[in-house]
């Protein structure tokens, strides 16, 4: 059984922080799971373009206020604790914090913890990934 605590993680180097967000690794690919779970915080004001092309992900919001748009649809919906979205056909969007949104989030295959957004928004294939 693996049990970990999001508060003593927050020290670790399983906390990264980028531009305008941070997320804390609670479950990464070296831990056998077949997927990552991540409790990421987007800060108020902000907006991120992510396109994860490689990777399904969901997406939980547990505490804050935005909205999140499908590039394809152009169709835009709220954000708000509750709300789920799942990334199934790979998704480009944009997420936007209104408030600080705080998201528990999973990733399929699972992230290493060595990725960086890449310039179109994805992370790198596992197979490219140490
Ligand atoms: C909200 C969202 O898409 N989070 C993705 C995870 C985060 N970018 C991370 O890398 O942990």
């Amino acid at each position: 059984m693996i049990v970990r605590d999001f508060n003593e993680l927050k020290n670790t180097d399983k906390h990264v922080a980028d531009a305008q967000w941070t997320s804390t690794r609670m479950l990464l690919a070296q831990d056998g799971m077949g997927f990552s779970f991540h409790i990421t915080i987007l800060e108020a004001g902000s907006e991120h373009t992510f396109h994860y092309k490689h990777h399904f992900e969901s997406v939980y919001c547990m505490q804050g206020k935005g909205s999140i748009t499908d590039i394809a649809t152009g169709e835009t919906h709220e954000i708000k604790p509750g709300v789920m979205y799942a990334l199934n056909l790979h998704d480009k969007h944009i997420l936007r914090a209104e408030e600080d949104l705080h998201m528990a989030c999973c990733f399929n295959p699972p992230v290493t913890g060595t990725e960086v957004h890449r310039e179109d928004g994805s992370y790198a294939p596992a197979e490219e990934v140490a």
